[in-house]
C-alpha cells in the first residue's frame, strides 16, 4: 500500500485522477476533472515504477487519524502545494510527523511540489524555508523530491 498525504488542496485527488487517466488513454490530457475535497480515503489501483500498487488518498482535513493508516505501507507520497505560502510551515511540520512515525521508518518517501500558479516566491525558496535539504539528510528514509502540476499535466511522466 502507497499513502498519498498532504494538506487540504494540494491537488491530490486531481494527481490521481490525472494518473489514472493518463495510464488508460496515453498521454492526451484534456481539461483537468473537477474534485471535491476528500472526506475519507480515496483508493486508486495504478501501475507506479512498473509495478501495480493501490494508492490511498488520506484528505487533508483527516490530518490526526493519518497514523492510524501508517501500519502495511511501504511508500508515501506526500504532497506540497507550492503556490501557498501560507501552508509551508504546517506542511513541513506535517512531513516532520510522517517521517518519524515507527511503522514508516523504512518505507520509500516521494514529496511532490504541485501547482503552476504564479507565486512570489520561487520553488527554490520555497524549499529553503521547508529546509528540504537538512529534512533529507537527516530522515532515515530515502526521499525523492519531484516538482509537477496536476493540472496540466506537467511532470506526470516522472511520478510514473
Ligand atoms: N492551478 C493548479 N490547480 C491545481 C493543481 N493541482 C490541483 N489544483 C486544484 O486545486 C484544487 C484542490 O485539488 P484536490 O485534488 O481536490 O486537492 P486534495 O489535495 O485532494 O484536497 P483534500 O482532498 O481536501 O485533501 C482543485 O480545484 C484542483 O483543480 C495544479 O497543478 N495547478
Ligand atoms: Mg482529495
Amino acid at each position: 500500500m502507497c499513502l498519498l498525504l498532504g494538506a487540504t488542496g494540494v491537488g491530490k485527488t486531481l494527481l490521481l485522477k490525472r494518473l489514472q487517466l493518463c495510464q488508460r488513454d496515453g498521454t492526451d490530457l484534456g481539461e483537468p476533472p473537477v474534485t471535491l475535497p476528500t472526506v475519507g480515503t480515496n483508493l486508486t489501483d495504478l501501475t507506479l515504477r512498473k509495478k501495480r500498487v493501490t494508492v490511498r488518498e488520506l484528505g487533508g482535513c483527516m490530518g490526526p487519524i493519518w497514523p492510524s493508516y501508517f501500519v502495511d505501507c511501504y511508500s508515501v507520497i506526500f504532497m506540497v502545494d507550492s503556490a501557498n505560502i501560507t501552508q509551508i510551515s504546517s506542511s513541513c511540520v506535517q512531513l516532520l510527523s510522517v517521517l518519524a512515525a515507527e511503522p514508516l521508518q523504512t518505507a520509500s518517501v516521494l514529496v511532490l511540489f504541485n501547482k503552476d500558479l504564479p507565486c512570489t516566491m520561487t520553488l527554490g525558496e520555497m524549499k529553503s524555508l521547508f529546509r528540504m535539504d537538512d529534512i533529507i539528510a537527516s530522515a532515515p528514509q530515502s526521499i525523492t523530491t519531484l516538482e509537477l502540476s496536476a493540472r496540466s499535466g506537467e511532470g506526470l511522466q516522472d511520478v510514473l
